[in-house]
Formats: C-alpha cells, sequence, structure tokens
C-alpha cells in the first residue's frame, strides 16, 4: 500500500513540484493538498491547480481536513513551526524544506522531534547532500591553508537569504575545520572592509529572474582554487528528495521511523 502523503503550501512552488513528484512515485501518493485559510485554492481540484490532470483531490484549508500518513512541508517559517506542533499532536511523521527560521522557530520545531520522526533539510536534491560530504573531505584537506567563499544564486522570489542551503554549507566547513560559524561568518562586504582574515567564510547572494538555485563554495589558496558547486535546473531534484525522505520515514508503512530528528543525508546514509 502506498505512503499517503499531505502536502502543506499546495499552491506554491514547491507544492506543485511536489505534487509531481508523488504523481512519480511508485511507493508514495498525494492523499491531501493543504493551503491557507481563505485562499482562493480552497475546493478545487488538486491535480488540475498543479497541472497535473484531474486526481478527484479538493484542496482544504486545514490538516484538519486532512486524511494522510506523513505530511511534507515547504511553507514558510510560522507555518512550520504550527504544521509540525499539529503532526506532533496527532503522531504524523513529517518532512520540512522550509527555510529561513530565525534560532526560536528552529528549536520550537525540533522539540517535536521528541514525539515524532521529522525530517529537516535545506536542501533535498540528492547532489547538494553530495556536495556536503565533498565540502567535508576539502575542508579537511584544503580547509587551513584556502580563503573559503560561498556564493549562492535563486530566482526573485525567494525571501530569505543566505539560502538554507548556503548556511548549511558553511555549517559543514566550519564544523569540520572546528570554527564557530556564528563568530566566523561575514554576510556581504562593502566599503572599507580591511583585508581579509583567514577565518572567516565569506557569504555572497545573488537574486533574480527564474533561476532554481545555485551554489558554489571556493577554496581559494595561493596558485590554486578548488570550487565544490551545485546547479538545480528543476525543482523536481528537491521535490523527489522529500518524497523519499517521506517513504524513507514512513519505513514503507511496514514500520515508522522512531521519534528523533532526521536530515536527508540519513535518508541519503551518507551520515
Ligand atoms: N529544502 C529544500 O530542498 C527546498 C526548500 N525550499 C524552501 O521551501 C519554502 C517554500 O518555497 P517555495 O515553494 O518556492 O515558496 P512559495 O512562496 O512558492 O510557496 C510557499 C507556500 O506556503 C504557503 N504559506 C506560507 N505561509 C503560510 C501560512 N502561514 N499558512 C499557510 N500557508 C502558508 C504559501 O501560501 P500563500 O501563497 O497563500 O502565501 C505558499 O503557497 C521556502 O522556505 C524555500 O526556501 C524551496 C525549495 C527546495
Ligand atoms: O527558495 C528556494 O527556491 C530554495 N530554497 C532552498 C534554500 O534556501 O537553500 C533550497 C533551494 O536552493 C531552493
Amino acid at each position: 500500500m502506498a505512503v499517503r502523503v499531505a502536502i502543506t503550501g499546495f499552491g506554491g512552488r514547491m507544492g506543485r513540484a511536489l505534487a509531481e513528484a508523488l504523481l512519480l512515485s511508485d511507493e508514495a501518493e498525494l492523499s491531501a493538498a493543504v493551503v491557507r485559510p481563505g485562499s482562493s485554492l480552497v475546493g478545487a481540484d488538486a491535480g488540475e491547480v498543479a497541472g497535473l490532470g484531474r486526481n478527484g483531490i479538493a484542496i482544504v484549508d486545514s490538516l484538519d481536513k486532512a486524511d494522510f500518513d506523513v505530511l511534507i512541508d515547504f511553507t514558510a517559517p510560522q507555518a512550520t513551526v504550527d504544521n509540525s506542533a499539529y503532526c506532533a499532536a496527532h503522531g504524523h511523521p513529517i518532512v520540512i524544506g522550509t527555510t529561513g527560521f530565525d534560532s526560536e522557530q528552529k528549536n520550537q520545531v525540533l522539540t517535536n522531534a521528541g514525539k515524532v520522526a521529522l525530517c529537516l533539510a535545506s536542501n533535498f536534491s540528492t547532489g547538494v547532500n553530495l556536495c556536503f560530504k565533498l565540502l567535508e573531505i576539502a575542508a579537511r584537506v584544503m580547509g587551513e591553508d584556502a580563503d573559503i567563499e560561498i556564493v549562492e544564486a535563486h530566482h526573485r522570489h525567494k525571501v530569505d537569504a543566505p539560502s538554507g542551503t548556503a548556511l548549511s554549507m558553511g555549517e559543514v566547513v566550519a564544523e569540520t575545520l572546528g570554527r564557530d560559524l556564528e563568530k566566523v561568518a561575514i554576510y556581504g562586504r562593502e566599503g572599507q572592509t580591511g583585508a581579509r582574515e583567514r577565518d572567516t567564510i565569506g557569504f555572497a547572494t545573488v537574486r533574480g529572474g527564474d533561476v532554481v538555485g545555485e551554489h558554489s563554495v571556493m577554496f581559494l589558496a595561493e596558485g590554486e582554487r578548488v570550487e565544490i558547486s551545485h546547479r538545480a535546473s528543476s525543482r523536481l531534484s528537491f521535490a523527489r528528495g522529500a518524497v523519499r525522505a517521506a517513504i524513507w520515514l514512513m519505513g514503507n508503512k511496514q514500520s515508522v521511523r522512531a521519534p528523533g530528528h532526521y536530515d536527508m543525508r540519513d535518508v541519503l546514509g551518507l551520515n
């Protein structure tokens, strides 16, 4: 029997991509599509809204009206805080792709991992999670002798910066080098900045057009430079990863994963 998935933020870019990924899956299916109360999409056919053809699932405005095993939530920080609390209260595992949390919101979300299995990742694509592993090696081999800079580019509608993925990349590098990202991160430069300090990790953000998501981490040493880069050309790369995580949390419906905080590296066996 297929894993039954609810999607919150169904009308958003990722909501629609997730619907497509579920249609392509043999092991999971869309069972509920949820949008904000008052949305003009309430009552519409979810398949039609996602451009996938009629599927008979009417869009609802609350998780209380949804029938599902596991939730996939790519919305906005406060909505994710609320949706994860709902899942914890009702015993549903949850996959979270939302980025841009402040530290209090992130703590609130993670509290729920005491009650249900929760998979939180700034990026669900296989390629980015492979890059996280490559970054550990690069940081170990070159990190002490190189200046490290992270550049990311996204579409003009993105509301948080730097991207969650760029921050995760910074965390991987900083942790490998025994540095505290909060202390060494430099978010953009302007004016008389002075010479670069070796231990810092710089972030630069580009926003524009329809860029799906591009990340590059540079290790700039004397006489050579290594770049580890990832370019997403379709949101399906994130959506298929999130569906894989949902199936993994449900243990294919045989044995639901124990409550806890997981990420996509756990799903891919990279941790
Ligand atoms: N981890 C990963 O792999 C990826 C993560 N993301 C992240 O996912 C999130 C969503 O991205 P994207 O789909 O592009 O964004 P969109 O703005 O296209 O979609 C977000 C959706 O969430 C809904 N939403 C927001 N706040 C609320 C709320 N309080 N209550 C109910 N619904 C709400 C919006 O509804 P409405 O339109 O009515 O406001 C909208 O439908 C972002 O944080 C982004 O960074 C994106 C891609 C990959
Ligand atoms: O908002 C997006 O679009 C994306 N957000 C995620 C992030 O902040 O890292 C992942 C991906 O790059 C697309």
